[in-house]
């Protein structure tokens, strides 16, 4: 919601002072206060004694879905991101049907849109999801912004669109006649129905379309990036037309989409798209597939090495002490039960009982080189069974394993530690090559 006027100085030193008294009608913006809660209340109101027709019904929701347009294809993916290129009977069509909205006119919507892209979850987010859901939901619509926190952003563009221009000179009048006169004159018209036409086409109809913002970074998962709030999800994209995708729209704005995925509901992606078939819009974009796929792995990426951190994946082996192997020899004589594997000993004294192979084929291992039985010489064990040995870890040997010589199975299963890299021996020699 918008004052159709561009503050100037003057203006602004005023709004300042009176912030500054700290009286809490001078923080209210009495315009938006009657447009985003004092009518659709009235209009809810009204609804009780307007009989609601068929043909209003239709109406009032074509209606919502055209008005929504305004705001989702017209000020949010052209003029606030210019992701596709309109031409002049479309830019008025937007303008004309935005201002039925009632969300502001398109030059005050996509300036503060672009704030909010720049400065996403900060307290300079004019609908920072920080300060709470109804904040972002209506309070940023009907609470003066302080001006201390009011931010530059280039909006050039805006102004040099003749469209845009008259759209917000004309804001107020637009109003007036997009959002109530204009529905009540085609159901009075058109099926003698002015009040249900003025309450549920006008006003109902521009209360549904209101509620849209706040969900998209409060409601859904992240499949791209959890740095910040914005998330996807399926019913805030039932109410703003697609826009609920909202997770892939803050990491690649200029996309003409925000659900990419056929199942993904975006009915403003797919007008766009048949604006292009019918020669009215040109120049949509898209982020390349790779970029986008780049996001989601590394998304999975960060999820997958949050489960893997919680886990215990035995010690890490710089963390183990460096021992000789005769060293090694002798502390398995004295009634340790270590087994040397891949030039890491491992004390199996409180697994050995449990072994699913048997007891006595481990202690024919102990106090000797054990990596090519357990990797396939005597037998080739499981990936549970590495996990599993790499927790009982006890000690390095020194030198690793050029201290017998033993024959590497062709399948060995190249031991890794925690991140995956290959097990690096005393020397620095990656186990592999030994
Ligand atoms: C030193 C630590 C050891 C650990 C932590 C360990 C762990 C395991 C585990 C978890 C299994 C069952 C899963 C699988 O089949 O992979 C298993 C099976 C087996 N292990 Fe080990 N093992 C160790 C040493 C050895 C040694 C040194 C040998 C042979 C000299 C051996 C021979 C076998 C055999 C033959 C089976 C198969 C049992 C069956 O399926 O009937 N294991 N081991
Ligand atoms: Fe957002
Ligand atoms: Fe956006």
């Amino acid at each position: 919601m918008g004052s159709s006027s561009i503050p100037n100085g003057v203006e602004q030193q005023k709004q300042e002072k009176n912030l500054a008294k700290g009286a809490w009608y001078d923080t209210v913006d009495f315009l938006n206060l009657l447009l985003v809660i004092i009518i659709p209340i009235a209009g809810c109101i009204a609804a009780f004694w307007t009989p609601l027709y068929w043909q209003t019904f239709i109406f009032a929701v074509g209606y919502y879905f055209l008005t929504g347009l305004g705001v989702t294809a017209g000020s949010h993916r052209l003029w606030s991101h210019r992701s596709y290129v309109a031409s002049l009977p479309l830019r008025v069509f937007l303008a004309l049907v935005g201002a039925g909205a009632v969300e502001g006119s398109i030059r005050w919507w996509a300036k503060g849109h672009r704030v909010h892209h720049r400065y996403t979850d900060t307290p300079k987010d004019p609908y920072s999801i920080k300060k709470g859901l109804i904040f972002a939901h209506l309070g940023w619509m009907i609470l003066k912004t302080d001006s201390k926190e009011k931010v530059r952003t280039d909006i050039s563009d805006l102004d040099s669109d003749g469209v845009v221009v008259w759209q917000h000179k004309n804001y107020l009048q637009l109003v007036i006649i997009m959002a109530f006169i204009f529905p009540m004159v085609i159901a009075g018209l058109g099926w003698n129905d002015w009040m249900g036409g003025l309450v549920y086409a006008g006003i109902i109809r521009m209360f549904v379309v209101q509620q849209s913002n706040s969900l998209s970074h409060w409601l859904g998962d992240q499949p791209f990036d959890d740095n910040h709030s914005p998330r996807n999800n399926l019913i805030t994209a039932l109410v703003i037309l697609g826009e609920g995708w909202h997770n892939f729209h803050h990491e690649f704005p200029s996309d003409y989409r925000a659900g990419i995925e056929w199942y993904q509901y975006d009915p403003t992606k797919w007008v766009i798209w048949i604006w292009e078939k019918m020669g009215l819009a040109t120049n949509l974009t898209e982020f390349r597939q790779n970029e986008i796929e780049k996001g989601r792995v590394q998304q999975l990426q960060k999820k997958v090495d949050i489960q893997r951190s919680q886990l215990n994946w035995g010690i890490p082996l710089h963390d183990l002490p460096v021992i000789e192997w005769d060293d090694y020899v002798e502390q398995s004589k004295n009634g340790r039960q270590l087994v040397s594997i891949a030039g890491i000993v491992h004390d199996v004294s409180d697994f050995i009982g449990a072994h699913p192979g048997g007891k006595q084929i481990i202690l024919t291992a102990v106090g000797k080189d054990a990596t090519a039985m357990f990797n396939g010489g005597v037998y080739d064990h499981t990936n549970a069974a590495h996990n599993l040995l790499s927790t009982m870890r006890y000690a390095v040997v020194r030198g690793g394993m050029e201290v017998e010589a033993w024959k590497r199975p062709e399948d060995v299963r190249v031991p890794t530690d925690t991140l995956g890299n290959l097990i690096v021996g005393p020397h620095g020699q990656e186990t592999r090559q030994l």
